[in-house]
């Protein structure tokens, strides 16, 4: 891929020709309104229409274009600068043409670089002056309004385009932030955090309205087991597996997430425990037929506690460790089994 920064002096090269030569349009009117001399004229040119190529060759030729770049972008300041008193001040274009290059240097990004500008703005201006001579003409004719009319429009709908692109690459990006932050990236489930915030509005909504809903979580049985005879890259095949099974198991409306290492949670929304609980068994009993392709010979389990919102549970905390309990009894019992509440701890189905 091309390096951006080695790229940027082609990618200067044609604004800055665009730029300083609408410029030159502007200068040579107000040069032209006042019979200015042929040194003026070719003071004039020099600056708007040979540096732009002069500029392109020493950062190309550089060892370091992009530092040769920015210094490039200071010495466009001062000569705009220099512009003015050869101008006699003319307001309008002075005024705009100072603006733009200050513009310039804030578009960049580059951190004060308008402000390290200033000093070369300064004293080009008064070297300009010097040579010159200070001659003060602010008045600004109808032509010269016009004459500024181009590179006003042009430079302010370029800019424009440049931050809306920027504005749609940003917001790109913090949507796939957001993705990265909501999704877990082995198991395509929610992350937790994302999944604790639905967990936490499915809780809210079920004390304000009754509604019920269960948590489901579940585990894999001695999954360091696994990880230890077989490697981690099958361990992550058996969490990419279950979490497949898990997903075909809940609606749209649920929400299932890695909560930990092997870990996964489920909130089943608007569901009775009764109801939870099958989902839990069908579950338990798919983890326990499932068979890796590449491994067919491995087989597992997994266990599941279940626990139903309730009032008692003023927090999300306090319904997870309802469902944490029940998981842990099911672990006690002898694993790959589903324990629920109030319900008896059921046995596997043999
Ligand atoms: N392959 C893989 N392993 C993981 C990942 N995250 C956590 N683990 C492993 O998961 C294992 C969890 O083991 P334990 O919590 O001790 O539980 P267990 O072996 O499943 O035993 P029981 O839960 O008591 O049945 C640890 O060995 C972790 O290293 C992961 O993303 N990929």
């Amino acid at each position: 891929m091309p390096d951006p920064k080695r790229q940027l002096p082609r990618r200067v090269y044609p604004l800055r020709v665009l730029g300083m030569g609408l410029g030159a349009v502007v200068v040579s009117v107000v040069l032209w309104e006042r019979n200015a001399s042929v040194v003026a004229w070719l003071y004039m040119a020099l600056i708007t229409l040979a540096w732009p190529h002069v500029a392109y060759q020493l950062s190309r030729r550089s060892a370091d274009p992009y530092r040769a770049e920015i210094r490039n972008l200071l010495v466009d300041s001062a000569l705009v600068a220099a512009l003015v008193p050869l101008m006699h001040f003319n307001l309008l274009p002075s005024v705009l043409l100072l603006t733009l290059t200050m513009v310039d240097k804030i578009t960049t990004g580059i951190h004060g670089l308008w402000a390290r500008s200033l000093p070369g703005m300064a004293g080009a201006a008064a070297a300009s002056a010097a040579l010159t001579g200070f001659h003060w003409a602010p008045v600004t004719s109808m032509l010269v309004i016009i004459a500024c009319l181009p590179v006003m429009v042009l430079h302010t709908l370029s800019v424009s385009v440049v931050s809306y692109r920027l504005i749609r690459k940003v917001s790109q990006q913090n949507q796939l932030l957001d993705e990265l932050r909501r999704i877990d990236a082995l198991t395509g489930l929610y992350g937790r955090g994302h999944w604790q915030e639905q967990a936490e509005a499915t809780l809210r909504r079920h004390h304000a309205t009754d509604e019920p809903a269960c948590l489901v979580m579940l585990d894999i049985d001695h999954f360091k087991q696994i990880n230890d005879r077989h490697g981690h890259t099958v361990g992550d095949e058996v969490l990419r597996a279950l979490a497949r099974i898990v997903l075909n198991n809940v609606r749209a409306t649920d929400c299932a997430g890695r909560y930990g290492g092997d870990e996964f949670a489920i909130v089943l929304r608007g569901m009775h425990l009764d109801n939870a609980i099958l989902v839990a068994q069908r579950i338990r009993e798919q983890v326990q037929a499932l068979q890796l392709h590449d491994l067919p010979s491995l087989r597992f389990t997994s266990s599941l506690g279940v626990a139903a919102a309730d009032h008692r549970h003023n927090s999300l905390r306090a319904w997870t460790n309802a469902a944490d309990a029940e998981l842990y009894q099911a672990k006690a019992a002898g694993r790959n089994r589903v324990s629920a509440g109030a319900m008896p701890v059921l046995a596997p189905v043999v």
